[in-house]
């Protein structure tokens, strides 16, 4: 039986978007278990097909339900696979407007959306950091957050990573923390893992922000200031929750690289002593270990909004667009955690 019903956006098209896309779908295990809708411009879809379809690996766009966005002449002649623009960059923002907007009005349980160039965005005047920035906009929620989950191959432990801060310059990320934004991506974090995880009663693992958590002051002054404080009162607050910290950036991810690929020296392969999640302050404190062990197995999900977002954790990877190798694991995975997501949001 098909359980979710989603709604998947090509993302800009002189990506590998369309490519990904169209090898997910060719994928039995994928199209059989959920309700799958494109949204783009299909026209672009064929040329994608017809380019790629001596590999055997893409569905044929004829095969799955479009809602199609068509675009002018002059526009589409200005789409370059592999060379993201103005043009690019329209088409993408108005698949995600339109997927979100047709959510919204209850036609789809969530959105997989495909990777976007900021850039392109910017390009064609549409100013946001990224695809999670607009989803709450539309959404009219304010208070979201930028969830990384990978299922490790190895050992099959999931790897949960929160960013605290997302899209802002390194040089803003100290201002832009404070107790407050701390607590709202905590309290966020926390429902998701209860809800839509099943954990009752999680161990997250937070992170300090300066070398060796400040190395009491001298290093930095955040945690002394107030990170330690807080963290203090917010465990003294919550009963069900353990929460660890603040854990120097550097060692932090120690024990998850154990938990993801296994304990060499042990024979069972099984490491125990990672947390359910982590919550990294700022975007590479947390994705440079994220892709690092689970790049393009990982998924990108937006939680706190009313319906179901996942995304793959790569790019638009303009530089393999149109060259037949983009792999669609991440995208597979994306839509995969959708489907789970959407059965425990029911449940
Ligand atoms: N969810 C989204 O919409 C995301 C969008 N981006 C956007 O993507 C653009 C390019 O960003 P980059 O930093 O270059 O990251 P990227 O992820 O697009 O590419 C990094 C490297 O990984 C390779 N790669 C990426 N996905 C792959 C796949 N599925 N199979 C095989 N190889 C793959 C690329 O060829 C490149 O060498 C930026 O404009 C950024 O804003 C980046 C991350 C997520
Ligand atoms: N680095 C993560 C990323 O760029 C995802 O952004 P978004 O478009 O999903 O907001």
């Amino acid at each position: 039986m098909k359980s979710s019903n989603l709604i998947i956006t090509m993302g800009d098209p002189a990506g590998i978007g369309p490519e990904i896309l169209l090898k997910a779908l060719k994928d039995p295990i994928i199209t059989q278990t959920c309700h799958l809708t494109v949204i783009g411009t299909r026209s672009l879809f064929e040329q994608t097909y017809q380019h790629l379809r001596h590999t055997g690996e893409v569905a044929d766009p004829d095969r799955f339900e479009m809602i199609d966005i068509p675009l002018d002449r002059i526009t589409q002649g200005q789409i370059i696979t592999g060379r993201g623009n103005a043009a690019s960059g329209a088409a993408s923002f108005a698949y995600l407007e339109e997927a979100i907007n047709r959510t919204l009005r209850g036609a789809f349980q969530g959105i997989v959306t495909a990777p976007i160039a900021k850039s392109c965005w910017k390009a064609a005047g549409y100013n946001y950091p990224g695809q999670t920035e607009v989803l709450g906009q539309i959404a009219g929620i304010d208070k979201f957050g930028m969830l990384f989950v990978g299922r490790s191959p190895y050992t099959g432990w999931t790897l949960r990573t929160l960013l605290a801060t997302t899209h802002i310059p390194l040089n803003e990320v100290s201002a832009a923390l404070n107790p407050q934004l701390m607590s709202l991506k905590l309290d966020l974090l926390i429902n998701c893992l209860q809800q839509y995880f099943n954990i009752k009663n999680p161990q997250i693992v937070i992170a300090g922000l300066n070398p060796h958590s400040g190395e009491q002051g001298q290093l930095g002054r955040e945690e002394k200031d107030w990170l330690n404080d807080w963290l203090e009162t917010e465990q003294k607050q919550r009963y069900d929750v353990k929460l660890v910290g603040l854990i120097p950036p550097d060692t932090m991810w120690i024990k998850p690289a154990q938990s993801w690929y296994g304990n060499l020296n042990n024979s069972s392969n099984k490491v125990d002593n990672s947390a359910d999640a982590y919550l990294a302050l700022y975007h590479d404190q947390g994705l440079i270990p994220v892709k690092l062990m689970a790049f393009d197995q990982a998924i990108n999900t937006t939680i706190g909004l009313p319906f179901i977002r996942t995304s793959p954790d790569h790019g638009t990877a303009f530089d393999i667009a149109g060259k037949g190798i983009a792999r669609a694991t991440s995208m597979k995975a994306a839509i995969e955690l959708a489907s789970e997501l959407i059965y425990h949001k029911l449940k």
